[in-house]
């Protein structure tokens, strides 16, 4: 297929532009590198440094197949700070991305939603058909994308997939986090037991689960991006499917931590500290809908995962030593 990877420059992006490239797709790369970097975007592919709002511009008379949006802000903080932010960013911006698929008819979308959507769910594991309850601007800005696509294709006879991921990990193909601005646990949590940071601040120790710090789970973005290229020939004309990508497993904070110091043999300097805003306190996937439709089934565990964003920082590490 012709693919368009909007965002293509981030870590997922960058990741899943490789395995449509070994998979035989042709790929053009959309990213303004606000978050991404050009140098993550393998050689070869075409690529259009520009703002999601210029999409049309790439789409117009270039019969692509299918387009995969990742352009977004993402991280749950900094959504509940900056709110005007996010829905500029993550609904405008999807709106003048499904303005121009319909304008040129590319036939096929598939979206980075997210667990976020959900909120504080009451019952586990987390189904596609659970209550949206986002608690978070980012959660809620999800949301609103999920929404519109539903009307676009109830509308035209746009085929597109939501793909709700819970907490993606890992590298693959030589492609990896790598965020300037680091919030995530892993790679933090890395950084700390390798002494690229000070120490690993615990948000809140408090919080109702066993060991008190919140429960997530885990996936490799090497299984993610294999559920993408299942995912563009999931859904039929004018269908909305959306599905979890979860491993099924919850991991709290200090299992990760633990997970962390056996992978890497060292140990990591940890504080507790307040709660951070927008948290929720436990996201665990069914993923049966993506197992039923896309044919996915992850392979790679929390080990897994931990052991090759290790050794991605640190390769990461010896050519920008920070
Ligand atoms: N990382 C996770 O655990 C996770 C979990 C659930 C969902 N998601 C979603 O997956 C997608 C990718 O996440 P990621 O972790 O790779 O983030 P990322 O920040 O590394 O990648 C996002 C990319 O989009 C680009 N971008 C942002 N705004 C843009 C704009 N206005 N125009 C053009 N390009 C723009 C950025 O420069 C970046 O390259 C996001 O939509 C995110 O919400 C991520
Ligand atoms: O320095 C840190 C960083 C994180 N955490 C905790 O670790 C857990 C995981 O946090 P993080 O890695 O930042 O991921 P989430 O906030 O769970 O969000 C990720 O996972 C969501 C889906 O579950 C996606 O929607 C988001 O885009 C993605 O950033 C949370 O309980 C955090 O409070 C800490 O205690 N200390």
């Amino acid at each position: 297929m012709k693919t368009l990877v909007v965002g293509g420059a981030g870590y997922i992006g960058s990741v899943v532009t490789r395995l449509l490239i070994q998979d035989g797709h042709e790929v053009v790369v959309l990213d303004n590198c606000s978050t991404g970097h050009a140098d993550s975007i393998p050689a070869g592919v075409r690529f259009v440094q520009a703002d999601i709002s210029a999409v049309g511009e790439v789409l117009a008379g270039a019969d692509f197949d299918a387009v995969l949006h990742f352009a977004a802000k993402s991280l749950v903080g900094e959504s509940v700070a900056h709110p005007s932010l996010y829905w500029h960013t993550n609904v405008i911006g999807s709106r003048a991305l499904l303005d121009a698929i319909t304008e040129h008819g590319v036939p096929r979308l598939v979206f980075s939603s997210t667990a976020a959507v959900y909120g504080e769910p009451d019952t586990f594991p987390i189904t596609e058909d659970s209550p949206t309850k986002p608690t978070s601007t980012y959660g809620a800005t999800k949301l609103a994308v999920d929404m519109m696509i539903t009307n676009e294709c109830a509308a035209t006879e746009l085929a597109a997939v939501s793909l709700r991921y819970f907490n993606v990990a890992g590298a693959a193909w030589g492609a990896g986090e790598r965020h300037t601005t680091e919030t995530h646990l892993i790679p933090i949590a890395l950084d700390a037991v390798a002494g690229r940071r000070d120490k690993l601040n615990i948000y809140g120790d408090d919080w109702p689960t066993p060991d008190g710090t919140p429960i997530r789970d885990y996936v490799h973005v090497a299984d993610l991006a294999r559920a993408h290229v299942l995912a563009l020939t999931a859904a039929h004309p004018g269908e909305h499917l959306i599905c979890n990508l979860g491993n099924g497993n919850g991991f709290s904070v200090k299992q990760v931590i633990a997970e962390v110091e056996r992978v890497t043999g060292l140990e990591m300097p940890v504080v507790s500290g307040p709660r951070r805003a927008g948290d929720p306190t436990r996201l665990v996937a069914s993923a049966d809908r993506a197992r039923e439709r896309l044919g996915w089934e992850p392979q790679h565990d929390l080990r897994q995962m931990v052991a090759d964003a290790w050794e991605f920082s640190n390769s990461v590490a010896a050519q920008e030593p920070r």
